[in-house]
């Protein structure tokens, strides 16, 4: 068979073979070096255009394991000037803190309520591509309105993080920027390993040597109780059974999270969300693309377990989990340390932030065609084997007891604020749900 001139490139130079006399051969191997070298290197040009030049229309968006490739525009003077404002505190007693994941789904959320009592607040976000931008740009613009402004940038970026702490003293930090989704981590592990472990030790290393040091509430998951079988699900119930790499990757933020407390003296309380869900939601998941879907006539995959095993949700809106975030913040000490060192032990956290009202998902489908006035194509099926499990269930009587939590939205009125939401983002004619 006739092989292609790429075909004779030696994988290793160790490994190229000489056929005729080594004069032929050399002349041989510099005219083809030539031809395969000139493509390559417009390729590279065209590449480092591309990547480099315009960063928003990168196709390495499309691979989240590649975003910190990205460049981002920051710095300068009419910069800080817009960083300081936005972090401006404006009421008495008020605090400063940096919002990770500000143009996300809980992001844009904590953002607004922290803005409206009169804290000072800065979002960050590197608007990936995992869902959806356009609806990230949405957020962005009606945080814009409440006075947050969002710097687009990378968790990874320690350059950045230390040049916001250098604008502005952060008393906390809401670290909310992640690689969500249980079953995509199947398809995109590294994108899990970057953003939820090399982005989170990033964030720890930068606000242990900030000065003061912030207190850290950060987001972990229902998910990290796995294959745990005791319910409700107790924060000193076991996490060490995950049953997808994104619960991993959260478990293992506990475990970093205990690391920094210990060493630096940071402050850190870990939320669990459990399914949440509302308003300005995230697309991936299920209640948003039912609801797209039910609406689209097309048939919507609805997981059982075995035996016609039911498979439940504790589904908390999004309201409740604001309240909880800001009360967490509220209740966070102060870190320890300074210069990089504990002076003594500080406080660390991890609780429960659920509904303590499992559903099912069915029962999820059956609101959501009353709320559309629209029957779903049920395609009842197996839980697959992606990391799902069967069901979640939160205790929440820890987070009760510490931060006064207490949820008061039943999923019936949770959807119905959703759909409403839903229906009138994309019915305003420009927007499609892709
Ligand atoms: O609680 C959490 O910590 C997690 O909650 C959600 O994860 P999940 O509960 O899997 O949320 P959905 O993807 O919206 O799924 C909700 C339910 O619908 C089911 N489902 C999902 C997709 C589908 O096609 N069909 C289906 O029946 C799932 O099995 C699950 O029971 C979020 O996506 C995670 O980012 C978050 O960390």
């Amino acid at each position: 068979m006739q092989m292609s001139h790429i075909d004779d490139i030696p994988s290793t130079p160790g490994k190229f073979k000489m056929e005729k006399s080594p004069y032929f051969h050399r002349l041989r191997w510099h005219t083809s070096l030539a031809k395969l070298t000139f493509w390559p290197i417009v390729f590279l040009g065209v590449l480092f255009i591309v990547f480099f030049r315009s960063p928003s229309s990168s196709p390495l968006h499309s691979d989240p394991s590649r975003r910190s490739l990205r460049t981002y525009n920051w710095g300068g003077s009419a910069w800080e000037k817009r960083v300081r404002s936005s972090a401006r505190v404006r009421s008495r007693n008020g605090i400063s803190v940096l919002v990770t994941g500000a143009a996300g789904f809980v992001g844009t959320h904590v953002s607004a309520a922290l803005k409206r009592r009169g804290d000072g607040v800065i979002g960050l976000d590197n608007f990936n591509d995992y869902y959806d931008p356009s609806l990230k740009r949405s957020r962005q613009a009606l945080l814009e309105r409440t006075g947050v402004f969002i710097v687009e940038g990378d968790i990874n970026d320690s350059a950045l993080l230390r040049k916001l702490f250098e604008v502005v003293p952060f008393t906390h930090v809401m670290h909310l920027a992640a690689q969500a989704g249980v079953r995509y981590a199947m398809e995109n592990p590294s994108s899990y390993v970057h953003s939820n472990i090399a982005g989170l030790v990033n964030l720890l290393e930068v606000c242990k040597s900030a000065n003061p040091q912030p207190a850290i509430v950060w987001a972990s998951s229902s998910s990290v109780y796995g294959l745990n079988t005791k319910v409700p699900f107790s924060e000193k119930d076991r996490t060490d059974q995950p049953a997808s790499l994104y619960a991993a990757t959260k478990k293992a933020g506990e475990e970093i999270a205990h690391t920094y407390n210990h060493i630096y003296g940071l402050s850190l309380t870990g939320l669990r969300f459990f399914t949440v869900y509302g308003p300005w939601g995230r697309p991936d998941m299920a209640y948003f693309f039912f609801t797209k879907d039910i609406l689209n006539g097309k048939s919507i995959p609805i997981f059982e377990a075995a035996n016609h095993g039911t498979v439940a949700r504790d589904f908390t809106y999004i309201d409740d989990i604001v309240k909880g975030c800001l009360a967490a913040l509220d209740t966070a000490e102060k870190s320890t340390g300074s210069g990089g060192k504990k002076k003594r032990p500080a406080q660390l956290r991890v609780f429960n932030l659920g509904n303590t009202s499992p559903m099912p998902v069915s029962d999820l489908v059956s609101i959501l065609e009353r709320l559309l006035k629209v029957k779903a194509n049920r395609n009842i099926m197996r839980l697959p084997r992606n990391g799902d499990v069967q069901f979640t269930h939160a205790n929440i009587s820890y987070a009760q007891r510490e931060l006064g939590y207490k949820p008061t939205t039943d999923l019936q009125t949770g959807l119905k604020k959703f759909v409403r939401w839903y229906l009138s983002y994309y019915s305003n004619g420009k927007k499609a749900a892709e």
